[in-house]
């Protein structure tokens, strides 16, 4: 289902009480497993759907597109984040982000079988805030853009640490 694009995912930093994304999350057993990485300044993740992923025979469901985007941008910010400070993923103090606003564009219909490609170009890095443009493509083909604002993790969603 997944394609392990790297040895090196941003997610893989996630500690175990924040691996249970349904987008990213290693230890989500339903979940879409993606898998993040840097290519030079823009960030790159692939992902093959599946066909019960349809919404229409032969083409891939929007929300599953959204997600992909999600994910993908949510770990580029973390990614971004740690990159501005120079420092390496997942070290101390972490820098966790959340989605506070998610777009997406349907350019055209997305084909079910072939892998999908997303791509991320970081807009803006602030402290609280990172602003990250995407596209996903079949082949050469770019399907849908989008853009996300991530926001850092709020205490209130944060997960208590292991015992
Ligand atoms: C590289 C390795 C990394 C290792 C680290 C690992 C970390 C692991 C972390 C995680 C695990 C994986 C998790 C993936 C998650 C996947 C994605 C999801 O599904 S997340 C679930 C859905 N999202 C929510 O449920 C949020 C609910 N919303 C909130 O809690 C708040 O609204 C929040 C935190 C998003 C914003 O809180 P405020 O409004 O108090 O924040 P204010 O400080 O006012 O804003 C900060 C900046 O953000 C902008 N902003 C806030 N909301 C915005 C919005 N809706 N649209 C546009 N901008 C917005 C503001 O304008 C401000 O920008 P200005 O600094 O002024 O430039």
């Amino acid at each position: 289902m997944t394609d392990l694009l790297t040895d090196h995912a941003f997610q893989d930093t996630y500690p175990e009480e924040l691996s249970h994304c349904y987008g990213c999350g290693s230890s989500n057993p339903h979940g879409l497993h993606l898998r993040s990485t840097w290519d030079g300044d823009e960030t790159v993740a692939t992902f093959t759907p599946q066909p019960y992923h349809t919404a229409l025979p032969g083409f891939v469901y929007g929300g599953l597109i959204a997600s992909l985007i999600d994910c993908h941008g949510t770990g580029s910010a973390s990614a971004a984040a740690y990159r501005a400070e120079g420092r390496a993923p997942g070290s101390d103090p972490a820098l966790r982000f959340v989605t506070a606003s998610l777009h997406v564009d349907f350019l055209r219909p997305t084909p079910l079988g072939p892998p999908l490609t997303v791509r991320g170009r970081i807009e803006e890095v602030k402290e609280r805030k990172v602003v990250v443009s995407l596209s996903v493509a079949a082949g050469d083909q770019i399907c849908a853009t989008g853009r996300v604002v991530a926001v850092r993790l709020p205490a209130s969603m944060a997960p208590p640490p292991p015992a």
